[in-house]
């Protein structure tokens, strides 16, 4: 196959190239076509410069239907490529572009085109610089490729070859990632998260299965799509979900993973748009096999979530897999954009649930041995780790801190149980208070008043019902911090102004019933057992 050459890559030169090749849409843009565009384009006349101011009028009203933020980050590198009496070509530097502008923007390119000039009847995408008969790649792509396969890019001539072998090379040379590292962007990886360190039982059994078959399955094979897990804090999320990561990146079947929270997503775009390199580093996350994303809760920013949703619908189209924790469920997710918790709720979501009494000894009996690695004189009795298993159970974290509140107090005091009752009394009490969702609510008062769920989240009215679900609407108000709109859409999709009221009904009732108070309280006793 010959090769193609783009002559000129500079600004607004690329139209004027005689010979091109390009990867559309549909497949090489070598046709007949091409023919009559070089004739058409032509060369050297004054007609390339009108062309060209034809190009500036359309990009300037593109840039004025999708706004600044958007033409920047889309159409900031979009070139003239060729132009004939009815084809207009623009170009792209890479697949991944071309394929976004194809998908979501072509009808209005191709309706401002024709809005100029009524003669243009098509608009294409091409890639610039690529080879033909090859099939052109992003850089990250490239680089993993080559990296993967060990093929150097062929020499088929020089102004294509140099800058897909330097990226080749680059990518190719980089080591393995140490544990610590990440292998592509994102957050660090702490070592110590691992399956192996991950301590199983009845209440996350099924998020590690889940979990363990997405870091097993490898690039290409999506099995929960996205998967969602989800606890209250420090029940493993982030272990479980460094855990995935790492075992991706060591089993080399998903090459390009990241791994990332959502805070330190918001931080590295900010930090990408004050550097002009957004479009890279948004490129750059869309060339990955996985993306692990932690703390979800935490994002907020309207375009930063309009970018995360961007990304999330890219790779989730592209069949990538993705996997996101957050502390609650992404149907709760209330500061998050209707549309990124309308994907994440596409998937499956897994809640993790408090570790019980053996996953509490094991874990201490785990940090025990890795303790006395280090420290081989290091002695507590079985006696000291089954109370404090016993007596502390809110989360891995808090056995965490027990464990290590026994580790610091050991040397300078002796380790009795009363001892260790005074120091760890703040966990022993405290606990972590249970975290009530509006299911538990739902489930204790249709008990309570002998109707079903499914009548309380109907649109029945009559008397029987109303009553019940007025108080369980009051109960999710003042046990979760839900807002009124999210509890009117989990009772049955209904209005905020319906939940207001029947909060302030039930109010008003309960400083007039005694019995209806008692009633009340004995039935937050029941959801928060
Ligand atoms: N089942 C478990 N096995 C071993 N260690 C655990 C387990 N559950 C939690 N831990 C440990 O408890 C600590 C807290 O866990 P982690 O940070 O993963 O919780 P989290 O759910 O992400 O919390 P947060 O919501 O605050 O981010 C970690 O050191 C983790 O290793």
């Amino acid at each position: 196959m010959a090769s193609g050459v783009t002559g000129n890559s500079g600004p607004g030169g690329e139209h004027s190239v005689s010979k091109t090749s390009a990867v559309t849409g549909t497949g090489d843009a070598s046709t007949g076509d091409q023919a009559k565009d070089g004739a058409a384009r032509g060369e050297g006349t004054g007609r390339s410069h009108g062309y060209e101011e034809l190009f500036e009028r359309v990009r300037r009203r593109l840039q004025a239907q999708v706004g600044p933020e958007i033409f920047a980050s889309w159409f900031g590198r979009l070139k003239l490529h060729s132009i004939s009496k009815s084809v207009v070509r623009l170009s792209v530097p890479t697949t991944f572009l071309k394929s976004w502008i194809h998908n979501r923007y072509l009808d209005l390119i191709t309706g401002l085109f024709q809005a100029e000039n009524p003669d243009i009847l098509r608009v294409e995408i091409v890639v610039r610089s690529a080879t033909r008969g090859s099939q052109t790649i992003a850089p990250a792509e490239a680089g993993a490729q080559a990296g993967r396969t060990g093929v150097q890019t062929p020499a088929n001539d020089a102004p294509q070859r140099m800058p897909r072998v330097a990226l080749a090379s680059a990518e190719a040379g980089r080591a393995r990632p140490a544990a610590g590292t990440n292998p592509v962007m994102g957050s660090p990886l702490d070592p110590r998260y691992s399956f192996e360190t991950f301590v199983e039982g009845s209440s996350n059994r099924v998020a590690l299965a889940a979990a363990r078959t997405i870091a097993e399955a490898g690039a290409g094979a999506v099995r929960f799509n996205p998967l969602f897990i989800h606890s209250r804090v420090g029940l493993g999320k982030t272990h479980v979900l460094q855990a995935i990561a790492a075992a991706a990146i060591a089993s080399e079947r998903a090459p390009r993973v990241v791994y990332l929270t959502a805070e330190y997503f918001m931080w590295r775009f900010a930090t990408a748009i004050r550097d002009n390199n957004a479009l890279s580093f948004k490129e750059s996350l869309r060339n990955i096999d996985l993306l692990v994303i932690d703390d979800m809760q935490f994002l907020q920013g309207k375009s930063i979530q309009n970018e995360f949703c961007h990304l999330l619908n890219s790779l989730l189209d592209s069949a990538k897999q993705v996997v996101v924790a957050a502390d609650r469920a992404p149907w709760e997710l209330e500061s998050l954009d209707p549309r990124v918790r309308s994907r994440l709720q596409g998937g499956v979501a897994i809640e993790m649930e408090g570790p019980d009494y053996a996953m509490r000894l094991d874990i201490l009996k785990r940090r025990l041995a890795a303790a006395q690695a280090e420290d081989p004189g290091l002695v507590i009795s079985d006696e000291i780790l089954d109370h404090v298993a016993r007596h502390v159970t809110a989360s891995g974290r808090e056995i965490e801190g027990a464990f290590n509140q026994l580790l610091f107090r050991r040397s300078f005091d002796e380790l009795t149980i009363e001892r260790i009752d005074e120091f760890l009394g703040h966990l022993v009490k405290a606990g972590e208070p249970k975290r009530v969702r509006i299911e538990d609510i739902q489930r204790v008062v249709s008990r309570h008043y002998n109707v079903s769920r499914q009548e309380l989240t109907s649109n029945r009215r009559t008397r029987v019902i109303v009553k019940p679900r007025q108080i369980a609407m009051y109960l999710s108000k003042t046990l979760t911090p839900r807002s009124f709109p999210e509890i009117g859409r989990r009772f049955g999709g209904r209005d905020h102004t319906t939940v207001l009221h029947a909060v302030r009904k039930i109010e008003g009732l309960i400083g007039e019933d005694t019995k209806l108070a008692h009633e009340l309280e004995l039935l937050k006793r029941l959801i928060n057992e």
